[in-house]
């Protein structure tokens, strides 16, 4: 019956460690993926240890061996779920946890052995990293925070029965008694097998919920400037709107282009060009706060919505930019090249929704443009408010 329970968390380990695998290799190689892989092959062959004992040629073989191998299983589970958080963790500690266990272990298993210390030093290992993973999954975990919290309860959970494995295995090795000896069956056989095929699912989850995340953010990004794309900004800007509509707050939308973007990239090549566009978007965030929404909408084409703010107020900003654009060099080989723009604003008016306040910038844009460029041209107000004396 046993074995055949064993031969199941054979196959279950395997699986998980499989699907953590599928995990590493479908969604941009996670290094932690491949961590909780690892970990779960090791607890795979740490069962198929137990399984295959009769086998084994003496039990001090057996004890260090699965000893070693669930020291391994924890310090693998625990790095990566450190990894996942970006939290620091030196190899060389993970290393040296390692082998001072392994040689605490083989000091109850060798030198001076004891039955109720070498059966417990693993749980008791194991207890406290699951516990360690389980408080830094709700001290440092990050949006949403649903399948953390689930993940943390459930390392807890596993954790805690490890614990009391431990402890019981302690006092049995003191002498064998059969209240002691059920509890600590049911503990192993029972609670345990079912709260470690939760914890695989669990991972199995934190793996899908950050991809879900990835892609939700993706979907809502510029991939080479981290900038919002149209869809984005225009998501942004509608609860920007929203929030100074209800503060009866003025808000304005600002139009950046870049100027003859085009000559540069014939000029330097495309990826000279993808630079500048990044560059380009670093002013820009250097320019304004936080909490105004910025996006890339178009190739060279760059929006920006400033709640709280009047055109006039919205005219400052951009004359900022204007400063950086022409203190901030880029370089290309030899070659120093400063970008230029043109902008059109348009303060929002009670008639307006998003759409017409876009359109009325974007004439305002164009207008600029048909300036002459390096301008700045203001919707509603007449002629440019702002242009470079070499323009
Ligand atoms: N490097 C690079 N170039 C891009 C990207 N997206 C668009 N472009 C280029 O941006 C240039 C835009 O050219 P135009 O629309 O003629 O604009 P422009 O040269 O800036 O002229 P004006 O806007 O009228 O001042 C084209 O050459 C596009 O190939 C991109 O992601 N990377």
């Amino acid at each position: 019956m046993i074995n055949y329970l064993l031969a199941s968390l054979v196959v279950i380990s395997a699986v998980l460690s499989g699907a953590c695998f599928l995990g590493y290799r479908l969604f941009e190689r996670p290094r932690h993926a491949l961590m909780w892989a690892l970990t779960f092959a090791l607890v795979a062959l740490q069962y198929s240890v137990n399984l295959l004992r009769d086998y084994i040629p003496t039990e001090a073989v057996f004890w260090q061996s699965a000893n070693m191998l669930a020291f391994a299983a924890s310090l693998f589970a625990l790095w990566g779920h450190r990894d996942r958080l970006g939290l620091e963790t030196r190899r060389r500690r993970l290393t040296l946890a390692f082998l001072v266990l392994s040689l605490l272990s083989a000091v109850f298993v060798y030198w001076y052995p004891t039955l109720g210390l070498r059966a417990a030093i693993a749980p008791a290992f194991t207890f406290l990293a699951m516990t360690h993973i389980a408080v830094i999954l709700v001290r440092e975990g990050k949006e949403p925070r649903l399948a953390q919290a689930v993940a943390a309860v459930v390392h807890l959970l596993f954790g805690l029965t490890q614990g009391l494995a431990a402890a019981i295995a302690l006092r049995l090795g003191q002498g064998p008694e059969p209240e002691l000896v059920k509890l600590y069956s049911a503990v192993n056989f029972a609670f345990m097998p079912t709260l470690f095929i939760a914890l695989g699912i669990s991972a199995i989850f934190l793996l899908a919920t950050d991809l879900s995340q990835r892609l939700g953010t993706m979907a809502l990004r510029d991939v080479l400037t981290g900038l919002y794309n149209r869809r984005g900004f225009l998501a942004a800007t509608e609860s920007l709107w929203a929030r100074c509509r209800r503060k009866e707050q003025p808000l304005s939308l600002m139009l950046v282009d870049i100027d003859y973007f085009k000559r540069i990239n014939d000029r330097y090549g495309h990826s000279f060009g993808d630079r500048a566009l990044q560059h380009f978007a670093q002013i820009l965030r250097d320019s304004i706060r936080a909490e105004d929404a910025l996006g890339r909408i178009g190739g060279e084409e760059f929006a920006v919505t400033l709640g709280e703010m009047t055109s006039g107020e919205a005219e400052r900003v951009a004359n900022r930019i204007r400063d950086l654009l022409a203190t901030r060099r880029l370089v290309c080989g030899r070659h120093e090249v400063f970008l230029k723009a043109s902008f059109g604003i348009a303060q929002w008016e009670e008639k307006d929704d998003i759409a017409i306040l876009i359109k009325r910038a974007d004439i305002a844009l164009y207008e600029a443009k048909a300036s002459g460029r390096d301008a700045i041209m203001i919707s509603g107000r007449r002629g440019l408010v702002g242009m470079a004396s070499n323009g």
